[in-house]
C-alpha cells in the first residue's frame, strides 16, 4: 500500500544492494518508520522472533527470503545443501503458530531439490521468494476483491456507513501487500463506499493501535481505536455490521487460530448476529489438521510483554511497568475459533462457508 503516497510493499530487496533484503521495522510504528536490513539467515530468523516482521503471510515471505540470504552465504560451503537444510531448521523455529512459515520453507527446499550446484541455488531461491512475494501480494488483493461484495451488501441493504471490527493487524504490514481482513476494506474505500473501522487494540503487543491504526491511516480509511473489552458492547448495541479478522493457521475443517482474543469475538459477534468472516490466503490452510483446539501449536511469548507497555513520552519511546514486578504474567499469543462461530472463510478463490466441504469446494486439489 502506500506510504505518504508511494506505493510501498512490507519487504523487499535492497535497492541498492540485491544481497540484502530490507523489512519495515514494526517493533518501532506508529512512531517511527524504519527499514531494517537483513544479510544473512539468521538476521532473518531474528527479525521473526523478535516480530521485526509479524503476520502470517509476511513471516513466510521473510523466511523466504532468509533463505535467500542464506544460499548467497552458502556459495563458499563444499555441502551448500547441508548448510540451507540447517538454514531451513533454525528459521521453522523462530515462531511455532503460523503454518506460512513452514509452507514457504518447504516450498524453497523443494526449490533446492532443483538445482546442481551453490550458484544455481542462490539464483533459484531467489526466484522462488520473489516469486513467494509476488503471488501473496496478488492473493491478497483478490482476497479483497472477493471479500468487497460483503461490504457493498451491507450498504446496499442500509445506505449507511459500513462498520466493520477488526481485531489485531491482519493489514498489509503482516502481509507482502494489501492484507488480508483490510484488502477487502481499501477495496471498499477505494470504491467510494463508506467504511469506518472499529480497531481492537489487541493487547498486549497492541498490534491493532500501532500497525492497523497506522496503516488505515496512511490510507485515509475512517477508523476508531478501541479497547479489546469493547466490542461485545459494540455489538450488543448495533454498531458493527461486520468482522473481519486474519489468521495464522486454519484447519482443513475450518477451525481458526489468530491471536488472543479472537475468539472473544467470535463469542460476541454469534450472540449478537454480527457475521463474523475469516480472511486467508490458502498459505495459511494446513490440511493436515482438523481439530484445531486440540492440534494447532499456540506461541507462548516472553512474560514482559503483558507486563511492560511501550509508547511514545516527550523523551521518545519508552517502556513502562504495569504491573508489580513481582507478579507472574502470561501471555499466550494465539487462541483458536472453532469453525461452527465462523461464518464464511475470505479467500484468493472466493467466500466459502468455514468447513472441509466448504474448503474443498473452492480447493477441490485438496480433497
Ligand atoms: C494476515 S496474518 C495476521 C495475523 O498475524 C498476527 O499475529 P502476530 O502479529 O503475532 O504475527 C495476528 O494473529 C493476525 O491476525
Amino acid at each position: 500500500m502506500k506510504i505518504n503516497g508511494e506505493p510501498t510493499r512490507s519487504i523487499r530487496l535492497h535497492p541498492d544492494n540485491p544481497r540484502v533484503v530490507q523489512v519495515i521495522d514494526q517493533r518501532q510504528l506508529p512512531h517511527q518508520l524504519t527499514w531494517m536490513d537483513l544479510a544473512s539467515v539468521d538476521e532473518a530468523a531474528y527479525a521473526i522472533k523478535d516480530m521485526v516482521v509479524r503476520g502470517a503471510p509476511l513471516i513466510g515471505a521473510t523466511a523466504a527470503m532468509g533463505m535467500y540470504l542464506a544460499a548467497l552465504d552458502a556459495v563458499a560451503e563444499p555441502d551448500f545443501r547441508g548448510v540451507l537444510t540447517q538454514a531451513a531448521h533454525s528459521l521453522g523455529q523462530t515462531r511455532p503458530t503460523a503454518v506460512n512459515l513452514h509452507w514457504a520453507l518447504t516450498s524453497q527446499m523443494e526449490a533446492l531439490e532443483q538445482v546442481a550446484t551453490a550458484s544455481e541455488a542462490v539464483d533459484r531461491l531467489r526466484q522462488n521468494a520473489e516469486a513467494i512475494l509476488t503471488a501473496d501480494e496478488e492473493q491478497c488483493r483478490q482476497i479483497g476483491l472477493h471479500g468487497v461484495q460483503l461490504i457493498e451488501d451491507i450498504y446496499a441493504r442500509t445506505g449507511q456507513p459500513v462498520n466493520i471490527l477488526t481485531h489485531c493487524n491482519a493489514g498489509w504490514l503482516a502481509c507482502v501487500d494489501w492484507g488480508t481482513a483490510t484488502s477487502p476494506i481499501y477495496h471498499a474505500h477505494d470504491r467510494g463506499l463508506p467504511v469506518h473501522v472499529w480497531v481492537d487494540e489487541t493487547r498486549p503487543r497492541n498490534q491493532g493501535a500501532k500497525l492497523t491504526a497506522w496503516e488505515l491511516g496512511q490510507h485515509g480509511v475512517p477508523h476508531t481505536v478501541i479497547p479489546d473489552n469493547a466490542g461485545g458492547h459494540l455489538m450488543q448495541h448495533g454498531l458493527v455490521d461486520l468482522a473481519i479478522v486474519g489468521t495464522d493457521r486454519t484447519t482443513r475443517q475450518g477451525d481458526v487460530a489468530n491471536k488472543i482474543g479472537t475468539y472473544l469475538k467470535a463469542l460476541a459477534a454469534h450472540d449478537n448476529g454480527v457475521p463474523f468472516y475469516v480472511a486467508l490466503p490458502s498459505s495459511t490452510i494446513d490440511w493436515t489438521l482438523r481439530d484445531g483446539v486440540k492440534e494447532i501449536p499456540i506461541e507462548q511469548r516472553s512474560q514482559d510483554e503483558v507486563k511492560y507497555i511501550d509508547g511514545l513520552s516527550p523523551h521518545g519511546v519508552t517502556s513502562v511497568l504495569i504491573c508489580p514486578e513481582s507478579s507472574p504474567a502470561a501471555n499466550y499469543a494465539f487462541d483458536v475459533t472453532p469453525a461452527r462461530l465462523v461464518t464464511g472463510l475470505i479467500t484468493e478463490r472466493g467466500i466459502c462457508p468455514a468447513s472441509e466441504a466448504g474448503l474443498l469446494s473452492l480447493f477441490p486439489e485438496m480433497a
